[in-house]
């Protein structure tokens, strides 16, 4: 039988969730246990996408020092425990986002999570904010042993949503999710708000919004569309 749900897939940090306040502290914190000196916020978001093992290592690359696979198991085991107890101390879901939600469930979307975080702490952080229940799935970067750019990321994702990858669209605010969106053949709805080092706009996603508001009606006039 043919399902003919689409399927909405989000990014979290920087899409859904604004995250970078309590990822740059404690970034910062264990820099500061490291002896080394702390990152900017502004420097710290071009450090986000690619996983908190990831942003670990930039931060401590942009002191000038390196580190071993030893000391960044040690060092990420820490930022994990830290994280973990601050995922939402000042992390917010973006403007409209549940208003948002609501209107692509209202209309028969199933939602999807599709994020290089891993998926315990985005279970945790979107159950503090009271939005895991809108997810049929919440997918991290260890939940399928691949993770963005891979597309197979975002198709696991969609197909353990239940959903058809010929009929879904991705949201995301990284390049990283633009290409994996391109990868799948998956259309790809960029936000202008999150964390991406350089404008979106200039990452070749098949549209922008800059608000929440604007989601709804992107993505269905991208639904289907073949890349
Ligand atoms: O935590 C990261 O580095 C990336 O997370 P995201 O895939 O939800 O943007
Ligand atoms: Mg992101």
């Amino acid at each position: 039988m043919t399902d003919i749900r689409p399927t909405l897939a989000l990014d979290l940090d920087g899409t859904l969730v604004d995250t970078a306040s309590d990822l740059v502290a404690t970034l910062n914190v264990i820099l500061a246990e490291e002896a080394l000196p702390p990152v900017e916020r502004a420097q710290a978001l071009t450090m986000v996408g690619h996983g908190a093992r990831a942003m670990l290592v930039k931060g401590i690359e942009a002191s000038g020092d390196t580190v071993d696979e030893a000391r960044l198991d040690a060092l990420f085991a820490r930022f994990i425990a830290y994280y973990s107890d601050h995922l939402a101390d000042t992390s917010k879901p973006f403007p409209g986002v549940p208003e948002s939600l609501d209107r692509f469930a209202a209309a028969g979307w199933r939602l999807a999570v599709c994020t290089n975080k891993l998926e315990g702490m985005s279970r945790s952080l979107l159950e503090q904010l009271d939005l895991a229940d809108r997810f049929a799935v919440i997918a991290g970067q260890d939940t399928y042993g691949v993770r963005k750019p891979d597309p197979g990321h975002l198709i696991e994702t969609i197909r353990s949503a239940g959903g058809d990858p010929r009929l879904a669209v991705m949201v995301g605010d990284s390049d990283v999710d633009i290409r994996t969106a391109k990868a799948a053949g998956i259309p790809v709805v960029a936000v202008s708000f999150g964390y991406s080092a350089v404008s979106v706009r200039n990452l070749g996603p098949d549209r922008v919004i800059d608000h929440f508001d604007a989601l709804f009606d992107a993505a269905t006039s991208v639904l289907g569309s073949t890349r």
